[in-house]
């Protein structure tokens, strides 16, 4: 039998002030990724970033949705959407928030019709998207989660290499991965938004995608409280009492291996983190550190409960780094290997 063609995957360019399109044609001058990778951006801006860093890559435009094969060295496929102004690294332009939520729905139109396996996001700026009046936009995660009309999704980062490790033989350094139970929320609204029906709907996703991506067949969630000392008691805060703890229970009336809550502190620490799959933090700022400080560049972010592969860097625009060619593509390299080996998974 004839083995199966690579998959293909969309990888939007990002936001085009910031490191995203360097990212993309440094990373196709450098890898021959395990995928047939078609960029989603603008081919002339795609040129103009690979000539200003010395790289000869020739953007090859193809039709929406038409087939791609094996790139030629050299060349980038790309499915073309047109910046809406010019632009300049390091220089934000609300103008051309329609064009990044443009790459958007061009992935998202080809992970659904079939012509993508999965995509793959390099980072957009939430702020000018906002400033450009698109209202509630707050990341791809929650925009992900909308087009395809599903009631959630799971973000979660995890350190690299997380599928292969619990490849029979593995000795490499335990993964580290860290879902959200709220994502991008101000501080104030966290509280709130932690309820017993959320919590549900989260850890299933969390403990269904584990099972199935990573081979778990029983996989062990550290759940964090949301206040100090998770709560002590109650004299700190009330909501592990009330809302969390109730959760877990019924979860674990249903066969989910659950511990917790437990304070974040001490949760994060080696002997604590031993045996665990995933941690389960209630909000970005109290996971995400510890997750960047454990693997910044070598960590991807995937989006679980979606219909199709989603994976993503681990970092944001910098601003400050594009167009001088600094920028690490490391987490992209990462974010688009993931991706591939998920979507060869669900072929
Ligand atoms: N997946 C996405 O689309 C994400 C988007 N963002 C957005 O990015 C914007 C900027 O966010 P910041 O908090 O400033 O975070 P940032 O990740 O853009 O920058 C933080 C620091 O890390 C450095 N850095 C980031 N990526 C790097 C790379 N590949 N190689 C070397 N150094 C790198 C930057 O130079 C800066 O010093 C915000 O609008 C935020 O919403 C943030 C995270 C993820
Ligand atoms: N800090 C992670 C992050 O903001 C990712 O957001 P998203 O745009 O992938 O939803």
């Amino acid at each position: 039998m004839a083995p199966a063609e690579p998959p293909v995957l969309a990888l939007t360019t990002g936001e085009p002030a910031g490191i995203g399109p360097e990212l993309v044609v440094m990373l196709a001058a450098q890898s021959r990724p395990a995928a047939r990778v078609v960029a989603v951006g603008d081919p002339g801006l795609l040129a103009e970033r690979a000539a200003g860093l010395g790289i000869a890559l020739e953007p090859l435009e193809l039709a929406p949705g038409q087939a791609v094969s094996e790139a030629a060295p050299g060349r980038l496929p790309v499915w073309p959407v047109a910046l809406r102004a010019p632009s300049r690294p390091g220089q934000l332009d609300a103008a051309n928030a329609a064009y990044v939520l443009e790459t958007l729905d061009v992935a998202i139109a080809a992970c659904r019709a079939g012509h993508a396996a999965g995509m793959v996001t390099a980072p957009l700026h939430k702020g000018v998207i906002l400033d450009a009046g698109h209202a509630g936009f707050t990341g791809h995660t929650e925009y992900l989660r909308d087009a395809c009309g599903v009631e959630e999704v799971v973000m979660m980062l995890a350190t690299d290499l997380a599928l292969h490790a619990t490849r029979p033989g593995w000795r490499g350094s335990p993964a580290l991965r860290v879902a959200l139970a709220t994502t991008h929320l101000p501080l104030r609204e966290v509280a709130d938004a932690i309820t017993a029906g959320r919590l549900s709907r989260v850890l299933r996703i969390l403990d269904a995608e584990l099972k199935h991506w990573y081979g778990l067949p029983a996989p062990r969630i550290a759940v964090c409280g949301l206040n100090p000392h998770a709560g002590e008691g109650g004299h700190l805060g009330r909501e592990e009492l009330e809302v969390i703890e109730p959760a877990l229970a019924a979860l674990r009336a249903e066969g989910l291996r659950l511990d917790g809550p437990l304070p974040a502190d001490t949760l994060f620490t080696p002997r604590h983190l031993e045996g665990v799959d995933a941690v389960l933090a209630m909000y970005h700022d109290q996971g995400l550190p510890v997750l960047k400080y454990a693997g910044f560049g070598s960590a991807a972010n995937i989006t679980l409960g979606l219909p199709f592969v989603r994976t993503s860097v681990d970092h944001g625009t910098a601003l400050d780094l594009a167009g001088t060619g600094r920028a690490d593509p490391g987490s992209l390299r990462v974010a688009v290997a993931l991706a591939a080996e998920m979507a060869w998974r669900r072929s």
